[in-house]
């Protein structure tokens, strides 16, 4: 065990650090080893709910796997509360893993166990005596909402009271960290929202931490409050939700976020954009409203500032991780003397701006 668990645990030590992990698949019998990770160092806050995206095959599910000690990294350290994983024997893996909940995609639960018998599993697992589970799997029913279905089975549940079961049952041996691996990408709109409502519950009452993996956008945007965001193996952006979905720095980002956050021109309109302008072009602007700004009347002085010729295209409110944030397409004459103007409302206002593009 690491010296690092010895340690007095503060709310600045995270949950989970990762640093400078690599993990290598393959090489032996000739074939080339693939590098499924490329040097992660990285850390989930304590009470966070962190999310991290990336396209198919980026590396989140084996980030998630070397957290539960399912795999180990090829070099690098992965800690959870101050233990190095790598360093721990088949009995302190075991008990870490009850001090590790999992939800998954598609539930798991074991189709011939009853709601309660599934939720009860882990603690059975764990040697808990017979009163102290019936004491548990009770209000832990409740917790979830399912506390009228404790004798029925997974065949008899929606997609949603499934899942609930699942969280139920990953809640049972009262685990400090909740991984959550695509837990809602099987579900409907709304039976998402209710499920993230759900984990949103969870981390604020009982201060558990949430380490998710998605490629939804949509749930990293309603409840994490950290995102990393994870390209071939390597995490190019990491920060607070907020910061990330506003102001994406690394192409990855700005890329699966294009669709899920603010607004976007037509793409009749985009296309024909050009990176300068031509005499008589206008210039195509977002806007973009947080924080302060989003609660003053700039667009108006703005139009003031420009004249007549100011175009609204499309406009957005939003709410990433629980903060207000708009956006805003305009478009107004690319003339030097109405850019010098606008350029200098928006020093002036401190309004963040994106130049999409000059047209007709
Ligand atoms: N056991 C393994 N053996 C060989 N290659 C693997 C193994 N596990 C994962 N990989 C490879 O490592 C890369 C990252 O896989 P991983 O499952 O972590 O990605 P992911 O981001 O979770 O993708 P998805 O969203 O599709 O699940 C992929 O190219 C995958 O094929």
């Amino acid at each position: 065990m690491s010296i690092v668990a010895h340690l007095p645990k503060t709310d600045a030590q995270p949950m989970v650090t990762f640093e400078g992990v690599t993990k290598r698949f393959g090489g032996s019998g000739g074939r080339p080893a693939f590098s499924a990770l490329a040097g992660v160092d990285f850390a989930v806050a304590r009470g966070s709910i962190t999310g991290i995206i990336g396209r198919s095959g980026a590396g989140k599910s084996t980030l998630i796997r070397l957290v539960n000690g399912l795999e180990t990294p090829s070099t690098g350290r992965v800690a959870v509360d101050g233990v190095d994983v790598g360093a721990l024997d088949e009995a302190g893996l075991r008990s870490l893993r009850r001090e590790i909940g999992m939800i998954f995609q598609h539930f798991n639960l074991l189709s011939s166990r009853t709601v309660r018998d599934n939720i009860a599993l882990p603690l059975e697992i764990a040697g808990v005596d017979a009163r102290t589970i019936e004491a548990k799997v009770g209000p832990l029913m409740d917790l979830v909402g399912l506390g009228d279905k404790a004798k029925r089975y997974p065949a008899e549940l929606s997609g949603g009271q499934k899942q609930r079961v699942g969280i139920a049952r990953a809640l049972a041996t009262e685990p400090k960290l909740l991984l959550s691996d695509e837990a809602t990408s099987a579900l409907d709109p709304e039976t998402t929202q209710s499920i993230l409502d759900l984990l949103k519950r969870i981390n604020r009452e009982l201060g558990l931490t949430v380490l998710l993996i998605t490629h939804e956008m949509e749930v990293v945007k309603t409840i994490a409050s950290d995102v990393a965001v994870i390209d071939r193996g390597l995490i190019v952006e990491q920060g607070r939700t907020f910061d990330v979905f506003t102001r994406p720095q690394h192409e990855t980002t700005r890329a699966l976020l294009s669709a899920a956050v603010g607004v976007k021109l037509p793409e009749w309109i985009s296309n024909d954009l050009a990176s300068a302008p031509s005499a008589g072009d206008r210039a195509f602007v977002r806007l973009i409203f947080f924080g302060e700004t989003a609660f003053r009347p700039l667009t108006a002085r703005l139009a003031a500032e420009i004249g007549a010729d100011l175009n609204i295209l499309a406009g957005a409110i939003d709410e990433i991780a629980g903060e207000p944030f708009g956006s805003l397409v305009v478009s107004y004459p690319a003339d030097a003397a109405t850019l010098e103007r606008a350029g200098r409302f928006y020093r002036e206002t401190g309004l963040t701006t994106e130049v999409l593009g000059y047209g007709a």
